[in-house]
């Protein structure tokens, strides 16, 4: 047996993350940044107003009041997007909208209803001669200065963050129309097992519902990378040699489940076994122990696909997802965070097997203990076995108990790993 640390390493070592391409920003999405994001343009490009109203020069309307409004002339108007630039000479004003350019000579904005002109469009719209100002804004009120947020030249996002909604807006308004990433892998996934039946569909003695596709599935996406329905394949060599050449060349990575124990029908084993570029291991980890990994090449000039062959009970699926599929695919996606592990106390006590690593799926406690940890219990009576899957659901967190320990009390430190 080999530990989930030598396992792990071994497996990134293998990989590589896919070449950056450059996309525009709508394609982004999810993607991560295989360069800085440096300003091009400064955030807000020019000073302009932040209300409806008129720009203004402050010295102008110091005294102003409802009692005793100040009289000043119009000469413009300023609608967003506008690219006039009338100047406000002492006792002018000019009609400004929210986000237009203060013209010359403005320094402070007053918004339209501290005016005697009505708000808003209708009656609004026509351009008034005079405008009475009723009170007196401060220099510099109302008005969002050029490059308050960000100057050009500034670092705006960090090579590998993870793109999200907010950082591709940033991106856009400091010029970008497209940016460097590595593209989101697609990752195939695919249950092998002569027993499986879609799920919904009705069962005959000794067949289950394939529920290891549908959670394989949602593992990628939460991942954050694009998942590719392969199917399900019954133990029968063939239909799984046909469904991984017509994967190959269209997935960057596979994951399976089943078929990698020492049963006599393992079919994953006996078709990739044979052509070496998978090894099969025992890892020393409870679930998840019989592992397989390697490369396969794939048609043309491609580059080899990494096959993840996890063990199939569906407990089994998930731990060795988080624990070994998850890093992997962070490493081929070039970024993305790990899951945070978070220091937690057993609120009763379990036994662990001797010698592996157990995954324990829990549940955590509304009331932290004394000293503030979170207080964590087995999601289910039945621990960490592995074809729980159904009770799987219950679980917030796997708290992840060391080999060499064979029991945990109540009130003893674990680390989990959160997963939800
Ligand atoms: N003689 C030995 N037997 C087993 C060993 C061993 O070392 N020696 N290891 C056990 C361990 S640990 C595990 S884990 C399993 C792994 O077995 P396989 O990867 O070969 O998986 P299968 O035999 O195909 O299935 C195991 C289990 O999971 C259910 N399953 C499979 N696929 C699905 C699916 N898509 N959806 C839902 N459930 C699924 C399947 O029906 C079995 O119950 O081997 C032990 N045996
Ligand atoms: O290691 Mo197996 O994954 O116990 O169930």
């Amino acid at each position: 047996m080999i530990t989930v640390e030598q396992h792990l390493a071994h497996v990134l070592g293998a990989l590589a993350p896919l070449p950056a391409r450059t996309v525009p920003l709508a394609d982004a999405y999810g993607c991560v940044l295989a360069e800085d994001v440096v300003a091009r343009l400064a955030v807000p490009p020019f000073d302009n107003s932040a209300m409806d109203g008129y720009a203004v020069r402050s010295d102008d309307v110091a005294a102003a009041s409802a009692e005793q409004p100040v009289r000043l002339r119009v000469v413009g108007d300023v609608p967003a997007g506008s690219t006039a630039r009338p100047v406000v000479e002492p006792g002018a004003a000019v009609r400004i909208m929210t986000g237009a350019p203060v013209p010359p000579g403005a320094d402070a904005v007053v918004p339209v209803e501290d005016t005697d002109q009505p708000p808003g469009p209708g009656a609004g719209k026509a351009l008034p001669a005079v405008v009475l100002i009723a009170r007196g804004p401060a220099a510099g009120r109302h008005v969002r200065h050029a490059q308050e947020d960000v100057a050009p030249g500034d670092l705006v996002l960090a090579g590998g963050t993870v793109l999200g909604a907010r950082h591709l807006s940033a991106a856009a308004s400091v010029g970008y129309g497209s940016l460097r990433v590595r593209p989101r892998p697609r990752v195939g996934v695919l249950a092998t097992g002569a027993e499986l039946v879609a799920p919904g569909e009705p069962l005959r003695h000794g067949q289950i519902p394939d529920s290891n596709s549908t959670l394989m599935h949602g593992l990628v996406q939460e991942s954050g990378v694009e998942a590719v329905d392969l199917g399900a394949v019954d133990d029968t060599p063939d239909a799984l040699r046909r469904v991984l050449d017509q994967a190959l060349g269209r997935v960057d990575a596979i994951v399976t489940s089943g078929g990698v124990s020492a049963g006599a029908y393992d079919v994953i084993k006996e078709v990739l076994e044979p052509l070496g570029a998978v090894r099969f291991v025992k890892v020393a980890m409870q679930p998840g122990k019989p592992q397989g990994f390697g490369l396969l090449e794939a048609p043309g000039a491609a580059p080899a696909v990494p096959l993840f062959a996890l063990p199939g009970n569906p407990v089994s699926v998930f731990v060795s997802f988080h624990v070994l599929v998850r890093p992997a695919l962070a490493k081929i996606r070039g970024g993305g965070s790990a899951v945070p592990l978070r220091d937690a106390v057993a609120a009763v006590g379990w036994t662990s097997p001797p010698g592996r690593q157990q995954y324990v799926p829990v549940v955590l406690d509304a009331e932290p203990d004394a000293s503030g940890r979170v207080r964590v219990r087995p999601a289910t009576s039945g621990g960490s076995g592995s074809h729980l899957v159904a009770s799987l659901a219950l679980a917030d967190a796997l708290a992840v108990v060391e080999p060499q320990t064979d029991r945990v009390d109540a009130g003893d430190a674990v680390r989990v790993m959160m997963i939800s």
